[in-house]
């Protein structure tokens, strides 16, 4: 069962309904501890958000990552640590500032609008209620500078969610969680819904409006590819804590371990040395000291699986047509792509 949060409200850092635009924010995350019963999920994790940065937020199912954000997002309070934006602290102790006054926008997995409304009336919710007279037309601005935004036509605005596809819907909850302008956006695996060229589609449109408005963001994926390709930085998540931080580069090709080498996509560990699966290659050689196990086909390349004479087994990319079918003999190099 999940419980609510026992909110003992300490002054939020600035009001969550600042009209201005709001310059990005760091989130530091210290210590940061929790536990649902006896079971720890989160245990003394340390992160650091960067201001303006996408940050992603990386690691299996079950590992913590909505946990994390549930915490940073004030949905949960911690058992232990802090979570600081901008300086300011949101949870002092087992005080926590409430949701509404942190300036942060929460972007869940899907079904995050409301039915019975249409767009404009969706992203009307999070606008700021301050200034009734002129707010009709100061609202019908804002609103369609937050579809152009997330690249949405104005026409959509008097449509109600099920008239939308679900890419669509996914960028109306992106608008919705950007037009109190926050300070840093939390997405939590908001594309996770949608069919491979929606989920493309959708997720460069939410980077490029991320980065138009400036706003520092973490998402949580569970797809290394989309956490290289969207995010600034990447962070892994293992054992309740972060295990690797830092750009997609750095981090895939040089992890501090084999967990986050995996987690970053496929690996293989040579007399400890890490290499990827496309750093190595082979060629037929009926002397060679190995044998192809399985070759699979993914369309830009084929994985193809090889055992060693000793046993170790490789995993290799490779490209081509006339490629050594299972049981034939192969030579291996490995060495830079
Ligand atoms: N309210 C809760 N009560 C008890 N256990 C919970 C609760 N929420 C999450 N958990 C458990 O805590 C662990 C972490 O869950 P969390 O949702 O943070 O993981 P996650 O990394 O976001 O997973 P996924 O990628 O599947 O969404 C899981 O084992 C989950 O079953």
């Amino acid at each position: 069962m999940t419980t609510a949060p026992e909110v003992s409200p300490v002054a939020p850092p600035t009001p969550a309904t600042a009209w201005p635009a709001a310059p990005g924010a760091a989130v530091e995350v210290r210590g940061l501890t929790h536990a649902y019963g006896a079971r720890p999920v989160l245990d003394g994790l340390d992160l650091t958000v960067r201001a303006g940065e996408v940050t992603a937020l990386l690691g299996p199912s079950g590992c913590g990552k909505t946990t994390l954000l549930r915490v940073v997002a004030g949905f949960l309070r911690p058992d232990a640590g802090t979570v600081t934006l901008d300086g300011a602290e949101l949870t002092r102790g087992r005080r926590v500032v409430p949701t509404a006054g942190r300036g942060i926008g929460y972007v869940p997995q899907e079904g995050a609008l409301f039915p019975h409304v249409d767009v404009a009336g969706n992203l009307a919710f999070g606008l700021p209620r301050s200034g009734w007279r002129g707010r009709a037309r100061g609202h019908r601005d804002r609103v369609a500078e937050l579809l152009e935004l997330v690249g949405l036509a104005p026409e959509l605005a008097s449509r109600h969610p099920h008239e939308l596809s679900g890419g669509q819907q996914q960028r109306v909850a992106l608008a919705r969680a950007l037009a109190p302008r926050p300070r840093v956006v939390l997405l939590d695996e908001p594309f996770s819904s949608l069919d491979t060229d929606s989920r493309r589609e959708t997720s460069a449109a939410t980077i490029a409006a991320l980065r138009a408005a400036g706003t520092t963001a973490v998402l949580v994926t569970h797809d290394p590819d989309e956490a290289m390709a969207l995010a600034d930085r990447v962070a892994v998540l293992h054992a309740g804590k972060v295990a690797q931080e830092g750009p997609p580069q750095e981090v895939y090709h040089r992890p501090v371990d084999a967990v986050v080498a995996r987690a970053l996509g496929e690996a293989n560990v040579l007399a400890g040395r890490l290499v990827r699966p496309e750093e190595v290659s082979f060629t037929r050689d009926p002397q060679g000291d190995a044998v192809v196990v399985s070759t699979t086909f993914h369309g830009h390349d084929h994985v193809c699986v090889v055992r060693l004479d000793d046993g170790t087994s490789v995993t290799a990319r490779a490209t081509g047509t006339d490629l050594p079918a299972a049981g034939e003999r192969v030579r291996l190099d490995v060495g830079a792509p």
